[in-house]
C-alpha cells in the first residue's frame, strides 16, 4: 500500500491539511464553493448552527447545519490553480487517513456545488440569469497535467471546438467536461443549461482588451459562434472546468451555477449583484438540502 510522504501530502501541526486549514471531522459530505472569500458569510447566513469557521489565505470555510443537513461552505479565490489545491485537500480530508497517509479502503463521494459569477456571451441571456455549466471547456490547462484526465473528457467536443475556434496551439489543449449529470437534474428547471469556458484569467483570455490588446481580437466571435450538438458557449468565468474534471476524475459529483453579471455582447455590467447572488444561493440551498 502507497504511503503519501508529508512532502506531497502536507498536514500541519494540528492535524489540519496544509491550505484549507481543516481536519478530516470539519468537513461535510456536501460542500458549496464559492470564489469570494466574503461570499461564504453569504450562504453561512442561511446555516441554523455552525460548528466550525477558519480562514487561511483566500480560503474561507464554515461547516454547519441548514434545515438539519450538515453542508461545508468554502472560498476558492480566483482560478483553476487554486481549484488544484481545493479539490485535492477536500479529496484528502474525505479520502485519506492523515495518521497512516493511506487511502481509505471505501472512498467517499462528495457533492460539490460551486455558485459563482460569469459574463454572458450570448445577447439572449441578460445580467441575472442563472446559467448551470452543463459542460465546461477549460482553457487552462489543468487538467492535461492529471493521467485520468482522457477518461472523464469529451474529445470529440474538444477536436472541434479547435478546429473551428482556430485554437492557437502556443495555448494550453482545452479540455471539455460534464457536470454531474444527477446535479444538473436538480437544477435544470430554475437555470439556463451552459456550455462554459473557465479562462486562465479575466482580461484578455476572456477577450477584454484594456490596455494589452489580446493576441486574437476574433477568437472570442469564433468561440461565441461554436455550437455543439446544437449547443452553444453560453458564459465565461475562471473555476468550473477544473471543478468539474477533478471532480469527475476522484469519483465525486460536482457542478457549477453561475450568475451573469457582465453581458458581454451588449457591453454592460453590474458591479450591485448582491440580491442576484442572494436569491442563486437560496435556490442551491433549497435543492441541495433535499439530497
Ligand atoms: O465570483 P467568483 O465565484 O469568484 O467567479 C468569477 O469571478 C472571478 C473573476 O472576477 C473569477 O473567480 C470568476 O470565475
Ligand atoms: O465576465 C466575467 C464576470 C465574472 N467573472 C468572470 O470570470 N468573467
Amino acid at each position: 500500500m502507497r504511503t503519501i510522504p508529508p512532502s506531497e501530502l502536507l498536514v500541519n501541526d494540528d492535524g489540519s491539511v496544509y491550505h484549507l486549514h481543516l481536519r478530516p471531522e470539519d468537513l461535510a459530505d456536501t460542500v458549496i464553493l464559492v470564489g469570494d472569500p466574503g461570499r461564504v458569510a453569504m450562504v453561512a447566513a442561511h446555516f441554523d448552527t455552525r460548528d466550525k469557521e477558519v480562514s487561511n489565505r483566500e480560503f474561507h470555510t464554515i461547516t454547519g447545519t441548514c434545515k438539519g443537513k450538515r453542508l461545508t461552505v468554502i472560498s476558492t479565490g480566483i482560478g483553476t490553480d487554486n481549484i488544484d489545491i481545493v479539490m485535492t485537500e477536500l479529496d484528502a480530508l474525505a479520502n485519506i487517513d492523515f495518521k497512516t497517509r493511506h487511502i481509505h479502503n471505501t472512498l467517499k463521494r462528495l457533492t460539490l456545488l460551486r455558485l459563482g459569477t460569469s459574463g454572458g456571451l450570448q445577447p439572449d441571456l441578460p445580467i441575472g440569469t442563472l446559467v448551470f455549466s452543463r459542460t465546461s471547456i477549460g482553457l487552462d490547462g489543468l487538467l492535461n497535467f492529471y493521467k485520468g484526465r482522457s477518461e472523464v473528457c469529451n474529445h470529440d467536443m474538444e477536436r472541434r471546438f479547435v478546429q473551428e475556434t482556430g485554437w492557437d496551439d502556443r495555448l494550453a489543449a482545452p479540455y471539455a467536461v460534464d457536470a454531474d449529470r444527477e446535479l444538473f437534474d436538480l437544477f435544470r428547471n430554475d437555470t439556463t443549461e451552459g456550455i462554459t469556458l473557465s479562462a486562465p484569467g479575466f482580461y484578455a483570455p476572456q477577450g477584454r482588451w484594456i490596455r494589452l490588446e489580446p493576441a486574437d481580437t476574433d477568437l472570442f466571435n469564433r468561440i461565441i459562434s461554436f455550437t455543439y450538438e446544437g449547443r452553444r458557449v453560453t458564459n465565461c468565468e475562471m473555476e468550473s472546468s477544473g471543478i468539474a474534471g477533478m471532480a469527475a476524475m476522484m469519483g465525486h459529483r460536482a457542478g457549477t451555477i453561475c450568475t451573469i453579471i457582465a453581458q458581454r455582447t451588449s457591453y454592460q455590467s453590474d458591479t450591485d449583484y448582491a440580491p442576484y447572488i442572494e436569491h442563486m444561493i437560496r435556490l442551491a440551498l433549497d435543492r441541495l438540502v433535499s439530497l
